[in-house]
């Protein structure tokens, strides 16, 4: 298949890995790494990783912008990047021995007029090409509208290309309203959406169900280590799989869409490969994404249900 994302707001990751993190204290890390990231960078690396034609439009400028084309230079995926004055975003993750990751994320650099209209011409010149999904992904840096995903959900759908959203916020709210194919927030996105906590089985489908009214197609929730939640017009289910320790669970979320929209056959299939893909990649460090044999074999260990009971609390899911 043809993939085409956009992410507004890409960054340079740094991962460091310590024993434990105790704020306030000087810490030797046991090691660091470097990555090209953002959410829809992430997309596009895995389904390149998988076979899939999958180009990346990204704004670039600034040291770390170099910096980020040249670690995505060797990743097989087309990067169309349209030149900014600011510079490119570090975000770091501090990963400690027990799996737990802690994110901080930069706000990015300021887009200005010029380069939003750029970077919509670029999308609508790059959907031109008739790609088979369009995946509009991750924060808004300063100075973009809130409803620029929507825009390119929006500009998709007047090309016949369908769309998947992972964002939060406000942009979320935005992307909302333009009904995209395909909407991915995790349990924390979906209950700011909705301005309500989410406890149950029940909770979560319900809200779901609500975004679903107001024109998004699929929904499909990830829970972290409690899986994943579909809703569609196949009803609702539930992937997930035995505990793990995770090595870094940033770009678990990038991988559970990527493998979504790479799989084929019913809902509960889909939702099946995506909590594969999103477990295969929390078993990598920093932001690496898995390939075939990562996901694979993270597959043979994932389990589904359909229809899971609405009392069941989400964090009981895995039980
Ligand atoms: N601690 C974990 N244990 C097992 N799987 C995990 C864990 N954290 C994430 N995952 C997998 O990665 C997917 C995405 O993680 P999640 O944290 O929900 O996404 P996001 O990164 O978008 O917040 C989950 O649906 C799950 O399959
Ligand atoms: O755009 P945001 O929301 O700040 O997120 C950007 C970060 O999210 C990532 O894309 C990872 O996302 P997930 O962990 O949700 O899959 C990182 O590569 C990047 O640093």
């Amino acid at each position: 298949m043809r993939f085409l994302t956009v992410t507004p707001n890409p960054s340079v990751d740094h991962t460091v890995e310590l024993h434990a993190l105790t704020r306030g204290e000087v810490h030797r890390a046991l090691a660091g790494s470097v990555e090209a990231g953002g959410k829809g960078v992430n997309v596009a690396r895995v389904l390149a990783r998988h076979g899939h034609a999958a180009g990346a439009v990204l704004p670039s400028g600034g040291v770390d912008g170099t910096r980020l084309e040249t670690l995505l230079a060797p990743q097989d995926v087309r990067a169309v990047t349209v030149p900014i004055a600011g510079s490119v975003r570090t975000n770091t993750t501090i990963v400690e021995h027990d799996g737990t990751t802690t994110k901080l994320n930069e706000p990015g650099p300021e887009l200005r007029a010029a380069d939003v209209e750029a970077l919509q011409d670029t999308v609508s010149r790059e959907l031109a090409a008739n790609p088979d999904w369009l995946v509009s992904s991750g924060s808004l840096p300063p100075g973009a509208p809130a409803d620029l995903h929507a825009r390119f959900v929006r500009a998709a759908r007047r090309l016949g290309v369908r769309s998947a959203v992972d964002t939060s916020g406000a942009a979320l709210a935005a992307a909302v309203e333009a009904g995209p194919d395909v909407l991915k927030p995790n349990e924390d996105e979906l209950a700011e959406l909705l301005g309500r906590e989410l406890h149950t089985v029940g909770d979560v489908v319900a809200a779901a169900a609500e975004l679903r009214t107001r024109g998004v197609g699929e929904v499909l929730v990830s829970l972290g280590g409690a899986g994943a939640l579909l809703v569609g017009d196949e009803g609702t289910a539930w992937a997930g799989g035995p505990a793990l320790v995770p090595l870094s669970t940033v770009g678990a979320g990038d991988c559970t869409l990527a493998g979504f929209l790479h799989a084929r056959g019913t809902a509960t299939q889909r939702l099946a490969t995506a909590v594969a893909w999103g477990r295969a990649a929390v078993l990598l460090p920093g932001s690496t994404v898995p390939g075939p044999a990562g996901t694979s074999a993270a597959a043979a260990a994932v389990r589904t249900l359909d229809d899971p009971h609405p009392d069941t609390l989400v964090k009981d899911l895995q039980r």
